[in-house]
């Protein structure tokens, strides 16, 4: 009887070919394992320049040298750390950071990557074969900053722009176990994916000294990167939106603290609009040229008083041959500040809500050129102010209620570029998505904090300062007279 082992004749492999097979793999793995060491070792230096000092230390000498060396280092470094803090905060820590933190991302992200979803898919694939091919952004650098962020610059493949990135990067942000995430164009084809890992705003903000002054840019508070919120005055117009309570008073507060030298000086003016009765905005009221707070009518005469302005300017301009307007004690830049856009009109009657609107939709078209910017605060972004929304080139998003307003106030696919706004706590207020100047990307940043004292004193400063201006200006005008 023949069995069914009988049928099947395995020739028994030439010893000589086993072992010449397993000579040729081990050579492959070792080849493997040198490209993928000086890789890893070319892309962490720091890592890798440690790692090699210490082996050789204990090389050369033995154990223990290398555990002394580690242990003055370690010495010198937390002596640097309780002896200066902040210049060891500003530069050893991030570097130390780096030397492990590199490593981990660049260890896990593939994995992180796939499993949240941030590849490219090839068309045209068996299953099989496409898990294989699935190709996820690349990592080029990892860089770690002073204020707590670990921004990974991402190599994107074909059929991936930052939008996608931005897309998954909450699930990538869990992953790597951090608070927050944002993305930023590094340019066509790169990315940064910025993961926060503590707040820098999580703290009150107070305002600096307020010293020269530049319309392009207000020192209001700071950014998450550390570096200082400037808030544009010159040739824009900005809408600042947030719940109740979000801190819109303390942009406002924070941009006329900026602004005080240039108004003591008499080359800037702010007119306040309070339609709230002065609840916010009276506090300050000496800050203020013109200050109404409460009557529809009285606020509409202001505005409308605003838009003749704005003609004998363009008139002047054009006269003078000149398309932009300079600032100067004679013809200060003037900013109108309405606390709440939406209850401007809300109680007026029709034809003042008609009159309102025409001479806002005025100054928004054509005051920029000649030195007129409206900055109004509004908490609903709803329809009615939406209307408005467009003629804000600038526009803050504050803490908002739910997510489709971040994209009504800051355009469409704000929010999925990071602009969370509606995840903003309400024990952070301040906190705000400000639009990039110059590209999609948002930015977060938080105002200072005036306290009632800081705005009494700084109301009180400004009206003696005004007081004086008034006075110089009346001499002047007698000596004018009497010449
Ligand atoms: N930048 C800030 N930093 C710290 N705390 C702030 C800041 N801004 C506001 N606050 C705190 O939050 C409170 C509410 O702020 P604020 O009145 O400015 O909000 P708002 O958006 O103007 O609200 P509403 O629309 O109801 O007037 C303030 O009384 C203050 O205690």
């Amino acid at each position: 009887m023949r069995t069914r082992s009988d049928d099947i004749y395995v020739a028994p492999d030439d010893p000589l070919s086993i072992v010449l097979e397993a000579v040729v793999r081990a050579t492959w793995l070792l080849l493997r394992l040198v490209a993928a060491v000086v890789k890893a070792a070319a892309r962490n230096v720091g890592t890798a320049t440690i790692l090699v000092v210490v082996a050789a230390t204990v090389w050369l000498l033995n154990l223990y040298a290398a555990g002394g060396l580690v242990v003055i280092v370690a010495a010198a470094l937390t002596t640097w750390r309780f002896a200066h803090r902040a210049s060891f905060t500003r530069q050893a820590a991030p570097r130390l950071i780096l030397l492990w933190r590199a490593p981990l991302y660049r260890v896990r992200w593939r994995h992180v990557a796939t499993r949240c979803g941030l590849v490219i898919q090839p068309h045209g694939m068996a299953a099989l074969d496409r898990s294989k091919k699935q190709l996820v952004p690349h990592i080029l650098r990892v860089v770690v900053d002073r204020s707590g962020r670990d921004r990974l610059l991402l190599r994107l493949p074909v059929g991936m722009t930052p939008d996608d990135v931005a897309a998954h990067s909450d699930a990538v942000g869990h992953a790597f176990g951090v608070d927050g995430t944002q993305v930023v164009t590094a340019r066509p084809g790169r990315a940064w994916l910025e993961l926060r890992r503590c707040d820098p705003l999580r703290h009150a903000i107070r305002p600096e000294p307020a010293k020269d002054v530049a319309l392009a840019g207000i020192p209001v508070g700071l950014g998450d990167d550390g570096r200082i919120w400037r808030f544009r005055v010159q040739a824009t117009h900005a809408l600042i939106a947030g719940a109740t309570g979000a801190g819109k008073g303390s942009v406002l507060w924070s941009l006329v603290h900026g602004l005080a030298p240039a108004i003591s000086d008499g080359w800037v003016q702010v007119w306040a609009l309070d339609p709230k009765g002065g609840m916010e905005l009276g506090l300050g009221r000496g800050a203020f040229a013109r200050f109404e707070g409460g009557s529809p009518e009285a606020m509409c005469d202001l505005l409308e008083e605003a838009v003749d302005l704005k003609t004998r300017r363009s008139l002047n301009l054009a006269t003078h041959g000149k398309r932009v307007h300079q600032p100067s004690a004679e013809s200060p830049h003037l900013v109108i500040v309405i606390d709440e856009l939406a209850t401007l009109s809300a109680f007026a009657e029709r034809t003042v809500v008609r009159r309102i609107e025409h001479a806002l939709g005025l100054l928004l078209t054509q005051g920029r050129a000649v030195g007129i910017t409206v900055i109004a605060a509004v908490q609903d972004p709803g329809k009615d102010v939406v209307s408005w929304r467009d003629l804000f080139p600038t526009r803050i998003a504050m803490r908002l209620d739910n997510p489709i307003q971040v994209d009504m106030v800051l355009g469409d696919g704000a929010r999925e570029r990071g602009a969370r706004a509606d995840h903003i706590s309400e024990l952070t207020p301040g906190v705000a998505y400000v639009r990039i100047e110059g590209s999609r990307d948002v930015r977060r940043v938080r105002s200072a904090y005036l306290t009632d004292e800081d705005v009494l004193a700084l109301s009180t400063s400004l009206s003696a300062s005004k007081d004086q201006n008034e006075r110089e200006q009346q001499i002047r005008d007698r000596e004018g007279e009497a010449a």
